[in-house]
């Protein structure tokens, strides 16, 4: 039975509960949001962007509140959340300004003559399932321009993120936004495949998590017919390509690989370097990842807190405990705290050979492991030798040659030179089992639309 409560990782203490949802409340909700649709999708843009630049204004002006709840919920250091809640302002505010220009009506050429436009018309009641690792942002991804395009929301959030959940919903009916428009509901998994998701009134999906949470959800959504944008998790590489770029490299890949105490699907997972160089680029990581201290999440100058449960944190321990068991070096950490709560220490790990779980898993926490190949051909090779997609980085100080690279590595991303960063104006997603659909930009928001033709004659 899915509980839903603030189970605060730093502690292990449960500081709050909240009741799953009645059947009987389910179905009221997605009453209320399919009831508001009608009004809602005949708002004006300019009457959506009102409400959604005041929900940034909240956000805003309740900064240090929003940070407070997600630091209890899944233990992100209050630096990082307060940078989450302002990416996730400026996603509101993105779709604020720029939904009309997206969704503006676009004349077409008509060969045989008579005129011809496409509209961009809302779809309806869309389900949004987000994940415990970026509560706010992940949520900012799809409420911002779905709103923005008129449809209206039914939102399942993770579990272990009740409060942060209840003040969204809070927050959207306090800036303006109709009742309707934004539902939470504290859903089952159930719930959700028997009574929401095969709702006629339900037209689509929008996941982030895991890909068997993905699988699970696009299974019950193909079989209704229902579109779904899936933002999965990823084992993204990170290619070293001279030992001129060593140091930047090392300064990035422990920025990438230890926020959110690892727990991010875009975070650079698998370290590709060349033979050359690359034990000079693990003895500076080693120096690097040793600085990465744990502390209090509470505390302005804490770089990584536990991990976001004691679930999250055994399942990381028993994916390093088996790579070390065959073999792995762990230069840097690889066990948990004996302590309280969920806390697992910055780790680096080398030495990792296919028949490790860590060599073709996700790693969703602090750990960096280093490969070392002999050519450019071998780390591109490596690089795609994952059935996950959804970004890579390749650094180089031939910023040319580095981008050559990346355009041979299977992914929905590519940074060169760079983390694999995110932003209200690029759009987000991946390929292969990392996903499909994107998400952010002008992309994110015609993902929900019914794009309409309205053709007229030419007499
Ligand atoms: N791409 C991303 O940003 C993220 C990816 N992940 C991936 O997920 C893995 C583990 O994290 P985990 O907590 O298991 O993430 P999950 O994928 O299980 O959870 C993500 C969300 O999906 C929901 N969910 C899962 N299964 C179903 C289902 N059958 N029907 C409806 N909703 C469902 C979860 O609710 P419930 O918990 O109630 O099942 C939660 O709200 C990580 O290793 C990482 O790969 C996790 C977080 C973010
Ligand atoms: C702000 C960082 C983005 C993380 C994207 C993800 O884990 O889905």
């Amino acid at each position: 039975m899915t509980t839903y409560a603030v189970t605060n990782p730093a502690t292990g203490a449960v500081e709050k509960t909240y009741p799953t949802a009645t059947d009987e409340q389910i179905t009221e909700a997605v009453n209320l949001a399919a009831e508001t649709f009608t009004s809602y999708a005949n708002t004006s843009f300019e009457q959506r962007a009102q409400w959604m630049h005041r929900v940034a204004d909240l956000y805003e002006e309740r900064l240090d509140q929003l940070c407070s709840i997600i630091t209890r919920e899944m233990g992100k250091p209050v630096r990082q959340a307060e940078f989450e809640v302002k990416i996730s302002v400026s996603i509101y505010r993105y779709y604020a300004d720029h939904a009309a220009e997206f969704l503006a009506d676009e004349e077409l050429p008509v060969a045989r003559g008579g005129q011809a436009k496409v509209q961009y018309d809302p779809v309806g009641v869309l389900l949004g399932i987000m994940p415990w690792n970026f509560p706010y942002y992940q949520v900012a991804r799809f409420a911002g321009p779905n709103l923005m395009a008129g449809n209206t929301i039914v939102l399942k959030h993770a579990p272990q993120c009740p409060e942060s959940a209840e003040v969204m919903e809070q927050i959207f009916h306090e800036a303006g936004f109709p009742a309707g428009a934004y539902v939470n509901i504290y859903a089952s998994n159930e719930q959700i495949a028997e009574r929401v998701i095969p709702d006629p009134r339900v037209q689509g999906v929008s996941l982030t998590g895991s890909d068997r949470a993905g699988a699970a959800v696009a299974e019950t959504a193909g079989k209704h017919l229902k579109k779904v944008v899936l933002e999965l998790g990823g084992n993204d590489p990170f290619i070293v390509l001279d030992r001129e770029i060593v140091p930047q490299a090392v300064e990035l890949a422990a920025t990438s690989r230890f926020g959110n105490a690892g727990q991010a699907c875009n975070a650079a997972k698998r370290l590709i370097v060349l033979e050359e160089f690359y034990d000079d680029f693990v003895e500076q990581l080693k120096t690097a990842v040793e600085q990465v201290q744990l502390g209090d999440p509470t505390q302005p100058e804490t770089a990584m807190g536990p991990m976001s449960s004691q679930q999250a944190l055994e399942n990381l321990d028993a994916q390093v405990r088996d790579a070390i068991d065959h073999g792995a070096t762990a230069h840097v950490g690889g066990a948990p705290e004996d302590r309280e709560g969920a806390w697992y220490p910055a780790t680096l790990l080398t030495g990792l050979t296919p028949e490790m779980r860590a060599y073709s898993e996700e790693l969703f926490g602090p750990v960096a492991m280093v490969y070392s190949v002999a050519s450019e051909e071998e780390a591109i090779k490596l690089a795609n030798d994952t059935p996950y997609g959804l970004t890579a980085t390749v650094h180089s100080s031939d910023p040319a040659r580095a981008a050559e690279v990346g355009n041979q590595i299977h992914t929905g991303q590519v940074f060169i030179n760079e983390t694999s960063t995110t932003a209200a104006e690029l759009p987000f997603g991946g390929v292969k089992r990392s996903g499909f659909g994107r998400e952010l930009g002008p992309y994110g928001i015609k993902e929900f639309v019914n794009v309409r033709l309205v053709k007229y004659s030419k007499n």
